[in-house]
This record gives C-alpha cells, sequence and structure tokens, in this order.
C-alpha cells in the first residue's frame, strides 16, 4: 500500500497581519505529483515552509514522513527531500561543480555524484565556470540539478520553469515523470499553467491562503461544470436537426459545447449518425479551471490579472 508523504490537517500560518495560509487539507500519497497554484501572495511558498519544518504551523497539523517537520525527530527525514526555492541564488565566485560539490557532501554525497547530476540537467559543458558568468536558465538548471540530489522521496519545487526555454523545460517535465515512476512524491509551483497538466496527478488552486479547490483534473472538471468541446465531422445539417445535439450545437463556433454530465450522451447520439467520420473533443484546459475557481473568488481586475499569468496557447 502507497505511504502518504506529506498529511497536512486544518494547517495555516498567520503573521502580524496577515493569514498567509488558512485551514489546507492535503494527503499527498508516495509516487504522486500535485500542481500547487495560485495568484503572487496566495500562500504556496508558505506551505512549502511548512513541508520543509522551515516555519511552524499557527493552526492544525504537519506531518511529513510521520513526523512534524519542526521536531527533533524530523532531522532524519531531511535528507529525503529536495527543495528548489523561487529565485535560487548561488556563491557567484564559486564554479557550478564547486557549488553542487558543496551541497552534495552536505546530503552526504560525493564530487561524482555532482558530476552526474550536472550532467542530467545539461551543465556538464559549463562545470569550471563561475556561476556568475551562468545564464538565468543555467541558474535554474544548477538548483534542479541541487534539489535532484540523492533521489530525494519529496520534491518541493518552487516555479522550476522559470527561465528554461522550451527544450529545457520539456526535459524538466521528463524528469518529473522519470522520478514519479521511481516513487518521488513531487509538490510543483507554477506561474505557467500550459503544459503541466499532462505531468501533474491533481491540482490544488489557493487564494489569499484559501483552498478553493483540489482534485484530480478531471474532479475539477466534473465539478466546475465546465464545457467540453466537440467538433465532429460529416455531420453538420444533421446536428442541427436532432433534438438533443442541437440544444448544445454553437452555430458561430461550429462545435458542440457540452457540460461534463451530458458529454456520453452527447458522443452516444452522434455515433448514431452513420456520417459521422470524425470527431475531436476537447476538455476545459487547467488555465480555464484556474480562470473559473479564481474568479470565483475574486473581484474582476484580479481575474484579468489571471488571464495574463495563465496565457491562454494551451
Ligand atoms: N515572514 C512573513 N511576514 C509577514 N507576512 C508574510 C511573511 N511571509 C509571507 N507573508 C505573507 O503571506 C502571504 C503569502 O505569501 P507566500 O510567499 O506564501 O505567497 P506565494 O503564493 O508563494 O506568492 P508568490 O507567487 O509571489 O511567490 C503574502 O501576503 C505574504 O506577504
Amino acid at each position: 500500500m502507497k505511504e502518504n508523504v506529506v498529511t497536512l490537517k486544518g494547517a495555516g500560518k498567520s503573521y502580524d497581519n496577515v493569514d498567509a495560509l488558512k485551514s489546507i487539507d492535503l494527503v499527498l500519497p508516495e509516487g504522486e505529483v500535485l500542481g500547487l497554484f495560485g495568484h503572487n501572495g496566495a500562500g504556496k511558498t508558505t506551505m512549502m515552509k511548512l513541508i520543509l519544518g522551515v516555519i511552524s504551523a499557527s493552526e492544525g497539523d504537519v506531518s511529513v514522513f510521520g513526523v512534524t517537520p519542526t521536531s527533533q525527530e524530523a532531522w532524519h527525514m531531511r535528507s529525503q527531500i529536495g527543495y528548489l526555492p523561487e529565485n535560487v541564488s548561488f556563491y557567484e565566485h564559486l564554479t557550478g561543480l564547486e557549488v553542487l560539490t558543496y551541497f552534495t557532501r552536505l546530503k552526504g554525497y560525493n564530487k561524482q555524484d555532482a558530476l552526474a547530476l550536472l550532467e542530467q540537467v545539461g551543465l556538464s559543458h559549463a562545470h569550471n565556470r563561475q556561476v556568475k558568468t551562468y545564464s538565468k536558465g543555467m541558474r535554474q538548471r544548477l538548483g534542479l540539478a541541487q534539489a535532484f540530489i540523492g533521489n530525494p522521496k519529496l520534491l518541493l519545487l518552487d516555479e522550476p520553469t522559470v527561465g528554461l526555454d522550451p527544450i529545457a523545460t520539456n526535459e524538466f517535465y521528463q524528469t518529473v515523470d522519470q522520478l514519479k515512476t521511481h516513487g518521488a512524491s513531487i509538490i510543483l509551483c507554477s506561474h505557467v499553467l500550459p503544459g503541466v497538466e499532462q505531468h501533474i496527478d491533481r491540482a490544488m488552486i489557493l487564494s489569499q491562503g484559501k483552498q478553493l479547490a483540489i482534485g484530480s483534473l478531471a474532479d475539477l472538471r466534473a465539478q466546475a461544470e465546465l464545457q467540453v468541446s466537440i467538433k465532429p465531422q460529416g455531420v453538420n445539417g444533421a446536428v442541427v436537426e436532432d433534438s438533443i445535439l442541437s440544444k448544445y450545437w454553437s452555430e458561430e463556433q461550429k462545435m458542440l459545447l457540452v457540460p461534463e454530465s451530458a458529454k456520453v450522451t452527447v458522443l452516444r447520439k452522434l455515433l448514431e449518425h452513420e456520417a459521422l467520420n470524425d470527431v475531436s473533443i476537447s476538455p476545459a484546459t487547467l488555465t480555464q479551471l484556474y480562470q473559473h475557481y479564481i474568479g470565483q473568488e475574486q473581484p474582476n481586475h484580479i481575474l484579468r490579472e489571471s488571464k495574463s499569468t495563465g496565457g491562454s496557447n494551451e
């Protein structure tokens, strides 16, 4: 049976004037990838810090590998956690290899391990150069190499693809898939939603410290009742005449816009038409789901910001 790696029960964190995080409930089993999404200041980094044990919860319980991460007995589980902070920075005058060797030794590994990691993230060619000569993307790769030390069983990655070009982003997600296959649990924060959805098992959406939604994308789609776009080929005239299909037909978009709950009924109905020669089905994207949940919570001016955050090229 799969172990639970992280459990949050009604967990929250308050500072003097702000509730950074409120009543969060989460169970993250081994081998699961959770996407954590929210605007600036939503509480994503605070949640990672609670799990790391860098700060203690003001309310509720946090358990990581079965222990409270701020407790004395948590020391042995820290080597099993990899963390990539947002805007990672390193000792500028050391070379990439020196930086990574330092971190590998801290975790009980050696220079050979550092070299292997540098190769994994595509930095072998630059390992003898000072970090101050690295581009933003190279620094981010070095940060990822640091997070991957010792094949951690839990990875907390804050904006891991910032500064990476499309090829490096793709390689990063391949690594995420591999780590997951080997049983690692991963929490991934990202402002860039397109491209993330096929690599996560569940998404949590936060706003102003509150958990607005958590679930698989299928669960969130069903809950949000966003429309699925269904584009049939060869039957357009017949669709308008069909008493069920015509209810969902958009003349403007030349497709059926169907609530999740009616999807199967509509598909069955379409298959009754012999002239049907193809059909494409597009469920709501992660960006659309995000906008739906945030839109329920936020005033319109903040929603407009979220549209620019999520992008539209999914
Ligand atoms: N040490 C602190 N003292 C006071 N307020 C804090 C502290 N740390 C975080 N906060 C506040 O808590 C809220 C959540 O911050 P957090 O850094 O977790 O957000 P975030 O979702 O990670 O944002 P971003 O996407 O910008 O990184 C913000 O309002 C922030 O100002």
